[in-house]
């Protein structure tokens, strides 16, 4: 299946300058959807992972099908101030802005097998954030996998101790 035709490029979103890299046409579709979550899931079905994580709101989109696919449970990370218990907090820049992360402080216990997903990887300073509050909970990073990779940004960089695997690269 080439999942590059459900990817929507829209020009100058959310700023001048951005090529965004919308997956709603792909969430629309059922084959492609199964087809995305099953071909993830592939890379890491053999890893006994107990926990994804995923941040909001792109991330949850992937992470949860994947996580229920893989028959591991899901951890949300959200944006400051939505999480109702006590949390890790940490900051970030991304593409096109910046902003606040938490996780559960009882999310994930010391050693547990952990795999973190979200839907595109462009600078990194998104996930990496996601990567520093999973070891500051010492989880064990098994791996990191995106839909989409914009390999000029070199988000990988960034990530090179981890196993990172992407589906699409633009
Ligand atoms: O690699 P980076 O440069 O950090 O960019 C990637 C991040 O940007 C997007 O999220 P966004 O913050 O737009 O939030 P959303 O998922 O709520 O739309 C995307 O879903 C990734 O999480
Ligand atoms: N170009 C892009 N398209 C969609 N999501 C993004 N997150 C960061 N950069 C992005």
């Amino acid at each position: 299946m080439d999942i590059k035709e459900f990817i929507r490029n829209v020009p100058d979103f959310p700023r001048k300058g951005i090529q965004f890299k919308d997956i709603t046409p792909l969430l629309a579709n059922g084959q492609a959807l199964r087809f995305v979550i099953k071909s993830l899931a592939d890379e890491f079905r053999d890893k006994d992972i107990e926990l994804v994580v995923g941040p909001e709101a792109r991330g949850f989109l992937i992470g949860a099908p994947l996580a229920y696919e893989l028959g591991a449970g899901f951890v949300p990370v959200r944006k400051e101030g939505k999480l109702p218990y006590h949390t890790l907090k940490g900051e970030y820049t991304l593409e096109y802005g910046e902003d606040k992360l938490e996780i559960h402080t009882d999310s994930i216990k010391k050693g547990q097998k952990v795999l973190i997903v979200d839907d595109l990887l462009a600078t990194g300073g998104t996930i990496k954030t996601v990567v520093d509050l999973v070891e500051k909970l010492e989880g064990n990073i098994v791996g990191l996998a995106f839909l989409i990779e914009l390999g000029f940004l070199e988000g990988r960089k960034v990530l090179a101790r981890y196993d990172v695997r992407s589906l699409l690269e633009f």
